[in-house]
This record gives C-alpha cells, structure tokens and sequence, in this order.
C-alpha cells in the first residue's frame, strides 16, 4: 500500500487577498516547486505518524489516544457531521481536536500543520491505523508560492485513497480531483483561516485559471491558455503567515469598509482585463503585453494600500524600476515572501544576472525561473518504482537535509524516472 502523492505550488499573478472577498483572481501553477507525501505502513504498529522533515516537526499518536474520539458517542457524531462539511471547519470537532490530541501543539509554530493532517484524517480516513505520512517540498514555506495548500492537496489525495473514496488506479477522474479540490480547501481553512480556494484549486488541477468564490463558498473558475511570460520569481526570505496578513487585511477592511471595498473591487477588475490581455498576448504588437505589465505595477500598488507589502518586496520592486527590466508585484500574502517580476520584451541575459546577482549577493535574496501551468495532484505506488529509484526516494524522505536537487532528481516530474498517474 505504499504510495506517493504530489501537488504543485502556484503564482497568483492577479488578485490575492481581493480573492478572499469573492473578487476573481488569476493564479497559474509552478511546474518545477512541489510538495510530495510518501504514505507507507508502520510495520507491527497501530499508531498513525506524521513527519514534517522539513519544518523539523515528528508527532506519532496512538491507536488508543485515536480511538477514544471515534469510539465516544459525541466524538461520533461531530465526525460524521465533519465528514459532511467541505466549507466549513466544525468548531465543536476543532475544540475537541484541540483539548484531547493537539493539546501539547496549541501554542506551537507547528500547531496549524498537525491540525491540518488530524482534521483530514479523522474526516476522510479514521479507521485507518498504522500508517506514516512523510511530507517533502521544494517550495519555500510561509513565502506566498502556496505550500500550505500544495501539503494540503497531498495529504487529501492520500487519505482520500486510504479512507476507499478515491479508487483510480490509472488516471484521476473529475470527480476525484473535485473531492481532492473540497478537501484540501478544509485543510487549507485549518491553515489559514479564511482562504478563498485559488491556491488549492490550482494545485488539485495545475495550468492556470480565473478563479472566483462566489457568496454561498461554491467556488468557480475556468481554466486560461496563454503563452509562457518571462518572469522572475524574487524570495526576501523574510518569513509571515498567510493567516495574520489575511486577518490584518479583515481588519482594514471593517474599518473602512466605504474605501477597501472599493481596491478590492478594483483588484477583480483588474484580474478581469488582465485574463483578456493574458488570453490575446500576441496581439496587438505590443499593446496588450505592455497593458499587462502596466496591470502588474497597479495591483502591487493596490496592495500596498492594504498594507501587505515589506520594505524588503519594496527593495525588489524599486531595483527592477531602477534597471528598468520590468514591472514588480508582490505575490502571494505579502508582508515579506516573494514577488513576481513581469520581464518587458528584449531584456538581455545580462540585465536579468545583473538583477538576480544584485538581490543575491547584497540581500541574501533567493531568485528562481520557472514555467507556469502544468501537471496538478497525482500519486504513484511504490510498487510501480524501480527499486533503486524507491530506494533514492526513501532518502529523500528520511534524510532531513536532502536538497531540492536530490529531491527534484528523485521525485520531479520532468528530471526523475517516475511516471506519476494524474
Ligand atoms: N513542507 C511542509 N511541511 C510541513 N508543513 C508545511 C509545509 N509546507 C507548508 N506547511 C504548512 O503551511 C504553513 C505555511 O502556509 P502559509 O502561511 O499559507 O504560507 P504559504 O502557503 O505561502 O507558503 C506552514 O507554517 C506549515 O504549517
Ligand atoms: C492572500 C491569499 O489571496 C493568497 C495566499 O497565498 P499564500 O498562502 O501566501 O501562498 C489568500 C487566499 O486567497 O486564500
Ligand atoms: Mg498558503
């Protein structure tokens, strides 16, 4: 029974936060940054482990600790309830969660990671004992390219083929990908809070889409085709949670409702135009791509007015005015974490090294090139891996210090030997 899954991380290239409020926003998956779960027996153990190597954070609970929710009359009921409930968390089953299994967590940086795995756990595969999940990822955590919901999407494909609702053994079905979309969308709400759904849909179904939530929590979107735009992907390193940058913007918002509603109204306007300049980018000569950029530099502003920016964001922005290369937005939350430069055409080779080495070397900056779209959640079973490519994978998950080189040669889907089912 053992297997993997994986999820990517996203780029919202139009309306975070905005999205929060309903407002459509576009957001496009990040092929080459992934987050991986291997799912594998605990041999002569009936406890359920989880592993997070890389935020330094192991918890085993035992059959015993387990049972005595499943098996209490009132525990019973607020499962089944739970179980029913892909919009909202169930408070009574939270506090539950909270006083019995998380009481030792509460207060830690882990608490929301452990929540997320036992939330989904007891919704979506309760029965299930001794079993380890081991959670991998080469995104960068807490910066706004989505790895909380890209372990979410891995920890519902998993424990959605455990608890027996997703069965597929050659491809995922639409109606997989819609349970694994609603189910990550709670493991994302154990997370954060109050997320819109853009970042777990786009690591459920890859490519890019507009995305909109609309009053009642349905959520809709369609999914966009355009070319591949050049861009940089700038990370501060400097570290925030999703959840408090989301709440000071709630805040914001309650207190001058008359003037925030408006950005954010401006925000899902703006995420409109840019799908149809995204759509038609090789129009119009130049035209449209320079509206684009011009849209990039407008959303970065109206997020600043929110303020869930960083004077570390605002030194990328300010050094990619300065060389003159592109337009700048933070992505993401903001409030430190990455931000996206939109190339203009013709920039040399030099001018982009002359940029990345700059925010390198004299700020300690990460810089990454990726495509955008492609492949969203997919597993594999153990069993179909070659045995010294398994055994490289195993590696990976065991050795805490395993860099995204190794990780990308064993598990990535362009450089490693796997052929993930999707
Ligand atoms: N590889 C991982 N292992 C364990 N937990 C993770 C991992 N990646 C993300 N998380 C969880 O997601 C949280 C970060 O989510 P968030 O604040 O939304 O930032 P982002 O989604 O932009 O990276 C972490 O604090 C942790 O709880
Ligand atoms: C701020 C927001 O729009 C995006 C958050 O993305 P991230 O967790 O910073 O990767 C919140 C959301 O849409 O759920
Ligand atoms: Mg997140």
């Amino acid at each position: 029974m053992s297997f993997i899954t994986s999820a990517p991380g996203k780029v919202i290239i139009f309306g975070e936060h905005s999205a929060v409020y309903n407002e459509p926003a576009v957001a496009a998956s990040v092929s080459s940054l992934r987050a991986y779960t291997l799912v594998e027996r605990l041999p002569g153990k009936s406890s359920i482990a989880l592993n997070f190597p890389d935020i330094d954070f192991s918890h085993e609970w035992s059959h015993q600790e387990i049972d005595k929710l499943l098996n209490s009359e009132h525990g019973k009921k607020l499962i089944s309830v739970a179980q029913g409930d892909t919009k909202n968390l169930n408070q009574e089953l939270v506090d539950l969660l909270d006083a019995d299994l998380l009481s030792n967590l509460k207060d830690s940086f882990h608490y929301h990671a452990a929540f997320c795995f036992l939330y989904l756990y007891i919704c979506l595969c309760p029965s299930v004992t001794g079993v380890a999940f081991s959670v991998k990822s080469t995104l960068p955590i807490g910066a706004g390219l989505g790895s909380s919901a890209s372990i979410s999407v891995c920890l519902a494909l998993a424990m959605l083929k455990l608890g027996g609702s997703i069965t597929s053994a050659d491809c995922l079905t639409e109606n997989d990908k819609k349970l694994v979309n609603s189910w990550s969308f709670i493991g994302e709400t154990c997370i954060h809070g109050t997320p819109s759904g853009i970042d777990n849909a786009v690591a459920t179904y890859g490519n890019a889409v507009l995305f909109k939530r609309e009053e009642d929590g349905s959520t809709d979107f369609k999914f966009l085709e355009f070319p591949q735009i050049p861009m940089i992907l700038s990370y501060t390193k400097i570290p925030r949670t999703t959840k408090v940058l989301v709440n000071n913007v709630r805040e914001l918002f309650n207190t001058f409702p008359d003037i925030v509603k408006p950005i954010l109204g401006a925000m899902g306007n703006l995420a409109l135009i840019g799908t149809a300049l995204l759509e038609h980018l090789s129009e119009n000569g130049e035209e449209n791509y320079s509206k684009l950029l011009q849209l990039i530099r407008v959303n970065h502003g109206l997020l600043v007015s929110l303020g869930v920016s960083h004077p570390g964001l605002e030194t990328i922005k300010s050094l990619s005015d300065t060389l003159g290369i592109g337009e700048t937005k933070l992505t993401g939350a903001g409030g430190g974490g990455c931000s996206l430069t939109i190339l203009k055409h013709g920039i040399q080779r030099k001018e982009i090294d002359d940029f990345k080495s700059t925010l390198e070397t004299q700020y300690c900056y990460g810089t990454y090139e990726t495509d955008l779209g492609g492949m969203g959640c997919s597993f594999v079973n153990v069993s179909d891996i070659a045995p010294n490519d398994a055994d490289l994978i195993r590696n990976v998950f065991t050795n805490t210090e395993s860099s995204r080189e190794e990780i990308d040669n064993a598990l990535l889907p362009s450089t490693s030997n796997i052929t993930w089912i999707c």
